[in-house]
């Protein structure tokens, strides 16, 4: 049991809102990769094959190679202040933070973690305690819910209750993959970019991808995607052939989700389309599958391929509207949790903002 939550008489009782994202090695190295990779290829919610197998395939064939070959990829994406995951991560969770503070009366404390890495959920949550969060809104920063992404940051959390005398009352997020003001961010995202750049042939809507065998043994997570996918193209008023749902970031040879992002560019370039644009909704952040893996290798997959012109549209990042559908997101799973002290004049100002977005669910 840890000693943070024992019972003091007296103590504040407060609400917090945890935001958890994937994690990020400490810094583009493979010294820095190596326990970051052993950490999160070690989950058995990431690959479910049995230990026996995996653990020799882990540590005698990816532990000693990916991390050299996966630092040179951090290494081209790296800022000056860290990891791109983690500098808009911590932007996004101060950007919340004001936003509250400005809409509610009684705000709640919000902080990050990364479920892999730091800052540690163990350490977040212990900090949040000691604080005197007793009520814990728990969001995962990935919009679409994956036992491998979703379900792994939720085990963690519980994991760390479960060795709580004193536990906070705890909310959780599933998903926000068809919520209006998401769509509304995205599509805004979008049409904000071609007002900027121009308009392509076709707007190709890429997710990670998951392992097909994870469809077939019931995770939602394709079905969420093609929905979000769908809502974007319709606020988007595009055609079927207008835009592609797609799947990037294969792992090993196991058939993943289909079609492959890779492939599919491939394709277009061969048949000499003009102009590709890709977006990524299933990152809030960019991290390294959307500025390395988009930006810099589908793009020279698709012009190598024929294709002339790759544009590849940012993640939501620390656009305004984005941390708008993450404070509306908020703010739903808070009833009850605030002493109703919603300024109801801000939920109706940033209710309008989403309706003239357009979104459609
Ligand atoms: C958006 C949700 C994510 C799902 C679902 C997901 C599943 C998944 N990922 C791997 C293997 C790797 N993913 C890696 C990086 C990575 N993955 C996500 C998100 C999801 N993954 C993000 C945001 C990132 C980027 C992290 C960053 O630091 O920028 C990596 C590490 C990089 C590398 O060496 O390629 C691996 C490995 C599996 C196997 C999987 C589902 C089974
Ligand atoms: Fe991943
Ligand atoms: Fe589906």
């Amino acid at each position: 049991m840890t000693s943070k939550s024992h019972y003091q008489h007296g103590s504040r009782n407060r609400t917090g809102v945890l935001l958890i994202n994937l994690g990020t090695p400490d810094a583009p190295t493979a010294q820095a990769l190596r326990p970051y990779l052993k950490e999160f290829l070690s989950n058995p919610r990431v690959i479910e094959v049995p230990r026996l197998i995996w653990w020799p395939i882990l540590h005698g064939f990816i532990l000693p190679f990916r991390p050299k070959a996966s630092a040179e990829k951090y290494t081209k994406i790296w800022m000056p202040e860290g990891s791109p995951l983690k500098v808009h991560t911590e932007r996004q969770t101060k950007l919340l933070r004001e936003m509250l503070q400005a809409r509610l009366k009684n705000p709640p404390m919000v902080e990050y973690a990364m479920n892999i890495g730091k800052p540690s959920v163990t350490t977040v949550l212990q900090n949040m305690q000691a604080q005197g969060c007793e009520r814990i809104l728990v969001i995962p920063l990935f919009p679409q819910y994956a036992a491998s992404s979703t379900a792994a940051a939720m085990d963690n959390v519980f994991m760390i209750l479960s060795r709580m005398r004193n536990q906070p009352a705890i909310r959780t997020v599933k998903q926000y993959h068809d919520h209006p003001a998401y769509i509304a961010a995205l599509a805004h995202n979008v049409r904000d970019y071609w007002s900027a750049h121009g308009r392509p042939d076709k707007l190709i809507i890429s997710f990670h991808g998951t392992p097909r065998s994870s469809l077939d043994k019931g995770d939602p997570y394709h079905c969420a995607c093609q929905k979000t996918g769908r809502l974007l193209a319709e606020a988007l008023t595009l055609d079927a052939n207008q835009y592609t749902v797609c799947f990037q970031s294969r792992f090993g040879k196991a058939k993943w989700l289909t079609p492959y992002t890779a492939v599919t560019l491939e394709e277009l370039g061969k048949s000499r389309t003009q102009r590709v644009d890709v977006i990524c909704p299933g990152f809030v952040s960019d991290c390294l599958e959307t500025l390395e893996e988009i930006a810099i290798e589908a793009k020279s997959i698709f012009v190598q391929a024929g294709g002339k012109e790759f544009h590849y549209i940012p993640c939501l990042n620390e656009r305004n509207d984005w941390i708008q559908a993450l404070a509306d997101i908020t703010c739903s799973h808070l009833h009850g949790w605030l002493d109703n002290e919603v300024s109801e004049e801000a939920t109706q100002l940033s209710r309008k903002l989403a309706l003239e977005m357009g979104a459609k669910s």
